[in-house]
């Protein structure tokens, strides 16, 4: 599964991720046993090693046949509607949950295939991965989805919503690196903050049209906005600014992430322009492309320069509060998102006042991109911010909005947010 546009995917456990994840496991079997034969130090050679290993090898050979015989029967048995004791029976025999078989099915994926809300949940209270992939790309989740299981599939997402809190406190409490989270490190400029903005940008109009920014990442270049989005960043716009109170005067809007400056052109052309419009924007061939098209000589626009960690939350915004909150950033993660979510209260301007962001998080998969959207309406409610979402139909000729770029967005609906502050009088 590729990392997400804007970030990489903390949800993307790919089939990959489950077999190191599996492998780890064989190796720290390997490890005890070379720790339990080798005086705890598996590093220093002793004596007749040769034969040692041999032996460890066997030993762990053996024991991932046996695993993995207990994982094909479990998933047998589920395929096969065994009667539940036998499935109970293998499940005390502590058949793996995590096992996979040659189509990357999981014993998750089979309980999903045959419709068996209880066996899910049974499997998912047992420590099944919610999240693991077959190979063809599809989790147990998608497996419910297509069959309208919907019971199955909502014990399958809420398990995912509840294992991402955990991991996101988790994460917070500890500044080390957790164990628990199954996430590729990527430090490409597609998953680092600091390698995206030393990379260069190129602005172009592709074979059909349309507008795109590309950054190179190896031998490709991959889209950092493209024009097919203008649609989202159209209703995004009337959304937030149609029926504002304050439209008449001009909205202060500020807007984080400029790309193509595609939703700060529709901010430019409300009926009454915005009173105020800050944009806050790190990358300096970005920067430049501003300069070029007058973004710097545009009345009522200011342009910040630097990271939204570096200003937002700083003097550098002077207290300022806004009508209007947008942003959509690249190379970042839900975890940066849930960040800038918690400053968004004081951005505000009141009740009257809108956010918005770009939710294109996991939005390659059905079940993942409902994760993320759940799991951002939850976060935001901790903070006092209520969303009304609205279903955009995206699906456009595909030819036209891939180009030769990856898919990041292969969801037909995306999910618009539009979140206030909650009115408790
Ligand atoms: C996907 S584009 C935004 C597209 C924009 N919504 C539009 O309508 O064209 C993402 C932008 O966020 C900027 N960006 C990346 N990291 C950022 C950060 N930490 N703070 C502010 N902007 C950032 C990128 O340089 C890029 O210009």
């Amino acid at each position: 599964m590729q990392p997400d546009r804007r970030g990489t995917d903390p949800l993307s456990v790919t089939r990959d991720a489950v077999i190191n994840f599996s492998n780890r496991v064989v190796y720290m079997c390997a490890h005890i046993i070379s720790m339990t034969t080798s005086s705890g130090d598996c590093e220093k050679p002793i004596q007749g090693d040769t034969d040692h290993k041999d032996i460890e090898a066997d030993y762990v050979e053996a024991d991932e046949d046996e695993i993995a015989t207990l994982g094909r029967a479990l998933i047998d048995a589920i395929l096969e509607y065994a009667p539940m004791e036998d499935v109970q029976g293998l499940l005390d025999k502590d058949a793996p949950l995590w096992y996979q078989d040659e189509d990357g099915w999981s014993a998750l994926h089979a309980a999903a295939s045959v419709e068996d809300a209880d066996l899910v949940r049974k499997l998912l209270q047992r420590g099944a991965l919610w999240n693991s992939a077959d190979n063809a790309g599809n989790t147990a989740g998608d497996i419910a989805l297509s069959l309208n299981d919907g019971e199955s599939y909502l014990a399958i997402r809420d398990a995912g919503i509840r294992s991402e809190i955990i991991l996101q406190l988790l994460a917070s409490r500890d500044a080390e690196p957790h164990g628990l989270v199954l996430k590729e490190e990527d430090d490409t400029a597609l998953g680092s903050t600091d390698n995206f903005l030393s990379s260069h940008l190129r602005y172009t109009i592709d074979a059909h049209g349309q507008d795109i920014c590309l950054l190179q990442v190896g031998d490709a270049e991959i889209g950092v906005m493209m024009g097919w989005e203008s649609g989202i960043m159209q209703e995004t716009v009337r959304k937030m600014c149609e029926d504002h109170p304050s439209a008449e005067a001009g909205l202060r809007v500020l807007n984080v992430g400029f790309g193509l400056g595609i939703i700060d052109s529709y901010f430019q052309a409300l009926p009454v322009p915005p009173s105020t419009h800050v944009i806050i924007e790190p990358h300096p061939d970005v920067l430049k492309y501003m300069r070029e098209q007058g973004w710097y000589d545009k009345k009522g626009v200011v342009i910040l320069e630097g990271k939204w960690q570096d200003i937002v939350g700083t003097q550098k915004l002077e207290d300022m509060v806004f009508d209007v909150v947008y942003t959509d950033t690249f190379s970042e993660e839900y975890e940066d998102l849930r960040l800038f979510f918690g400053h968004v209260p004081n951005l505000l301007a009141g009740p009257d006042a809108r956010f918005s962001f770009f939710n294109g998080l996991g939005a390659i998969n059905a079940l993942f991109y409902d994760v993320y959207t759940h799991l951002a309406e939850l976060h935001l409610a901790e903070l006092g911010i209520d969303v009304d979402w609205e279903d955009v139909d995206v699906a456009v000729q595909e030819v036209a909005k891939w180009n030769n770029t990856r898919e990041y967005f292969t969801m037909r609906l995306y999910r618009l947010p539009v979140g206030r502050i909650r009115n408790t009088m």
